[in-house]
């Protein structure tokens, strides 16, 4: 669990996130939506410490990062797995160099027990006999799921998807997010997905959190975003004229 209590984060004069509180569920793939400005990624870099909020705490479990000295620190980040936007994957090195990055720099284990836990993780990500290949002579679905891979592959309690689903058709990326959904049920892990996709939302949004200008305007479940008249929600999720359509007919058939 991941609790933020109050946060304040700025640059300069200008306030971006005012006052942020809410909770982020354990085996749970919490979402944070909003329009692009909102604050979703300046509350992701607060998160993760690489951002400093002027006010307010971020508890992971029990502990505020603000109280962690650096060791403490260092043991939350290998804690935490990142699928950063566009994947982001090491163009020179091949697909099996790429997910055994983060395990060459947080452990000391011999090369073989490295390549058991890529090769684990690699397959629960149903990807086989791609370990040599460059992320060049993959596909942008398969890269995405390269990605996933090297966000697991050390055991993460905690991880943070940034648009995990940009730049994929819409039958991959529901792929991609239900992968996601599933490893963070098997595993039990805070999953938190920074996105703008409806159809994210839709599938995987067992906790929404929609910022506005800054601000929480709403939290809920994907059911309760369908059914809520909050104005803020509405406005956002109807901003789509698909999603208008399906709220008019739904209204129709109430
Ligand atoms: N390092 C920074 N220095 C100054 N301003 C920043 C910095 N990072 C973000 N901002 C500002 O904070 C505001 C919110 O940005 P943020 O990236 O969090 O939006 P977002 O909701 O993630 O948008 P998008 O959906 O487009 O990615 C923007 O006005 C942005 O210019």
């Amino acid at each position: 669990m991941i609790k933020v209590d109050d946060v304040h984060k700025g640059f300069g004069d200008e306030k971006i996130l005012k006052g942020i509180t809410t909770e982020f569920d354990r085996g749970k793939t919490n979402l944070i939506i909003g329009q692009s400005g909102s604050g979703k990624t300046v509350l992701l870099k607060c998160l993760l410490g690489l951002f400093k909020p002027e006010q307010g705490r971020i508890y992971y479990e029990d502990k505020a990062i603000q109280d962690m000295d650096d060791e403490e620190q260092r043991q939350l980040r290998e804690k935490i797995g990142m699928l950063f936007q566009g994947g982001a994957l090491f163009d020179s090195m091949n697909i099996e160099e790429n997910v055994m990055f983060p395990l060459r720099m947080f452990t000391k284990q011999k090369k073989s027990e490295l390549l058991d836990k890529v090769n684990t993780v690699l397959k629960r990500v149903n990807l086989e006999n791609v370990n040599k290949k460059f992320p060049a002579e993959i596909s942008g679905g398969m890269q995405k799921r390269v990605s996933i891979a090297r966000a697991i592959v050390n055991d993460p309690k905690f991880l943070f998807c940034d648009e995990p689903n940009s730049g994929l058709d819409p039958k991959t990326a529901t792929l991609i997010d239900n992968l996601i959904q599933e490893i963070t049920h098997e595993n039990n892990i805070t999953t938190i997905v920074v996105t703008h996709d409806m159809n994210s939302v839709m599938e995987i949004g067992e906790k929404v959190v929609l910022l506005k200008e800054g601000k929480l305007a709403w939290q809920g479940t994907n059911e309760e975003i369908f059914k809520t008249d909050n104005e803020d929600v509405t406005n956002f999720v109807y901003s789509s004229d698909l999603f208008k359509k399906i709220r008019e007919v739904q209204n129709k058939e109430a």
